[in-house]
């Protein structure tokens, strides 16, 4: 891990409500995959290039992964998060503590929304007009989610609701504010998808997949793109790391759609480790969150600058080249 990040983590503990922390920091079950998110990176390495005799371009494929809650984390919440996120895509989580008009009002660049279809399609339908009132440039269907993860962080705490004052604002008018007004169920399909793409124009990503498969039928309902992840080990405790999962999703999609990973970068070589498997961006979670409880905007700007500088540095080593080929496991 960067030390700088390891530091805004150490700096975000202090400050926060132990049982806010856990809630950020904690994973489904025995949080192996938690673990193991972050363990498989340590397993692999590069081999640069070398002589390559070009400047490096200074583009920084990093999207901010979409968290729910921002104003437990820090006041200002995902208003502080869209200021700090500058040209790198803001995926704002339907579960977001701050109206998604707001968050896209606050930042600069590119925001897209993350849905968890409600079986109540009107709902859905709602949120989605809501997010392309807003000027969102894509929506995010989060499709790792038949049920709540269990974990076991919360449930020891008991926090199963947000405190007084704060609440998810996308869904207030609609369900209503708490956590558990958000629905998730097993009854989603690809059906779902479909009538997502027939209530709006905006590109249509599913984020969640894992299985090879899952991506070919992804692409052929027509997806915009494809995050492979698994929701930061907080939904099943028996997936592979998502780096894990990521070259075989790749093959399968073969070029079709851009395949984005999030899940345990905490440095500007896991970036580079998941573009050289092919990634078209990595997501960061966890970090973004620690960077705002700790210093709010300055905080995710911290954050953003230290990978975005880690990750070109590397890139240079690498001779500006980023591919599989690149990618050796460790003996
Ligand atoms: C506190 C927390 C809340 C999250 N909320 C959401 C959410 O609302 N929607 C979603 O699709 N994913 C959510 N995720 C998963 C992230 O989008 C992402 O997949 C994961 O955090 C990436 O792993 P990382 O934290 O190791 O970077 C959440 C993750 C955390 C840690
Ligand atoms: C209803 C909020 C869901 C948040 C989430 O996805 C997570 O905590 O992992």
């Amino acid at each position: 891990m960067n030390p700088l990040l390891a530091e805004l983590h150490d700096k975000a503990r202090a400050v926060l409500d132990p049982v806010h922390h856990d809630f950020f920091a904690g994973g489904v079950g025995d949080e192996v995959v938690l673990a193991e998110n972050e363990a498989a990176f340590r397993r692999l390495a590069l081999l640069p290039r070398v002589l390559r005799g070009k400047q490096i371009s200074g583009d920084f494929p990093v999207m901010i992964s979409p968290t729910a809650f921002h104003r437990l984390a820090h006041p200002d919440g995902e208003l502080a998060t869209a200021r700090a996120a500058g040209d790198a895509v803001l995926v704002s989580s339907m579960a977001s503590t701050v109206p998604i008009a707001d968050v896209v009002a606050a930042a600069s660049g590119p925001v897209w929304f993350q849905l968890y279809v409600q079986p109540d399609m009107d709902v859905t339908e709602a949120l989605v007009r809501r997010a392309e009132r807003a000027g969102c440039e894509a929506v995010v269907v989060t499709v790792d989610s038949p049920v709540f993860g269990r974990h076991r962080r919360d449930l020891a705490h008991g926090f199963h609701d947000l405190p007084a004052g704060l609440a998810a604002e996308n869904m207030r008018d609609l369900v209503g504010p708490g956590l558990r007004d958000i629905e998730m169920s097993p009854l989603v399909s690809w059906e779902h998808i479909g009538r997502v793409q027939e209530m709006t124009a905006l590109p249509l990503w599913v984020k969640g997949v894992l299985h090879p498969k899952d991506a070919i039928i992804a692409v052929r309902h027509g997806v915009a793109g494809i995050v492979v992840s698994n929701h930061g080990g907080r939904q099943l405790d028996l997936v592979p790391a998502a780096l894990d999962a990521l070259p075989a999703v790749v093959d399968a999609v073969a070029g079709r759609v851009p395949v984005a990973f999030d899940g345990g970068v905490r440095s500007g070589g896991d970036i580079a480790l998941a573009l050289a498997l092919g990634a078209s961006s990595a997501g960061i979670g966890r970090p973004v969150l620690w960077g705002l409880a700790a210093d709010g905007e300055q905080g995710v700007r911290r954050v953003l600058d230290v990978l975005r500088d880690e990750f070109l540095h590397v890139l240079t080593l690498c001779g500006g080249e980023l591919s599989r080929d690149m990618v050796v496991t460790r003996c």
